[in-house]
């Protein structure tokens, strides 16, 4: 087990908690949505605008299959990851899947000021945000090995739960 890969719905946290993590773990971060922009040199409204979503979720996969080669590295996934049976049997192949979560409520008071994550744009509301949370719920969970609930607890905190877990089980 090498990566640790850490999903969850838009904004709980995954790219805030990767930072945090890089600090304790000493292990180097890659941000996905980064990645991606930083492959397609755009920003990912405009690849989602000019190219479609299914085009990002081919980005997403492909940054996924070539990961087998890298050095151990902490991973944080854009929120949609899970969603494709391939991408999670590429983290299970070579790493440990940490899933973030927090209430509709939390995840709209974090997204709300923000522009950058296009299925958000047309309805950003806490009932929509619970819609697509539901749909999306079974699909996080079958990919986990650790749960992390992030309401109401600082970046530092969630970042010494996720080290305690790998500690113990001494996966990574
Ligand atoms: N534990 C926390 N407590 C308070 N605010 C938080 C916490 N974690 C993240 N945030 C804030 O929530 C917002 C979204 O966080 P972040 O961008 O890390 O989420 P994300 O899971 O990476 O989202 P996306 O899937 O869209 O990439 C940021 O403004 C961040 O500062
Ligand atoms: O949950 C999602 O489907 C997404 C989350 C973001 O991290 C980005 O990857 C993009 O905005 C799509
Ligand atoms: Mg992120």
């Amino acid at each position: 087990m090498k990566h640790i890969f850490l999903t969850g719905f838009m904004g709980t946290g995954k790219t805030t908690i990767s930072g945090s993590l890089k600090e304790l773990l000493h292990m180097d971060v890659i941000d996905m949505d980064q990645a991606i922009e930083d492959m397609e040199q755009m920003p990912i409204p405009e690849i989602f605008a000019q190219k479609g979503e299914e085009y990002f979720r081919q980005c997403e996969t492909g940054f996924l299959r070539k990961l087998k080669e890298r050095e151990g590295a902490i991973i944080s996934c854009g929120g949609g990851v899970p969603l494709r049976d391939e991408n999670v049997e590429a983290m299970k192949a070579c790493g440990l899947v940490v899933l973030l979560t927090a209430s509709p409520e939390t995840i709209y008071e974090r997204v709300k000021d923000s522009h950058d994550r296009p299925l958000l744009e047309q309805n950003k509301t806490p009932e929509y945000i619970r819609e697509l949370l539901d749909k999306r719920e079974p699909y996080y969970q079958r990919a986990a090995d650790l749960e992390v609930s992030t309401d109401g607890k600082s970046a530092g905190q969630i970042a010494e739960e996720i080290k305690k877990f790998l500690d113990s089980s001494k996966a990574v």
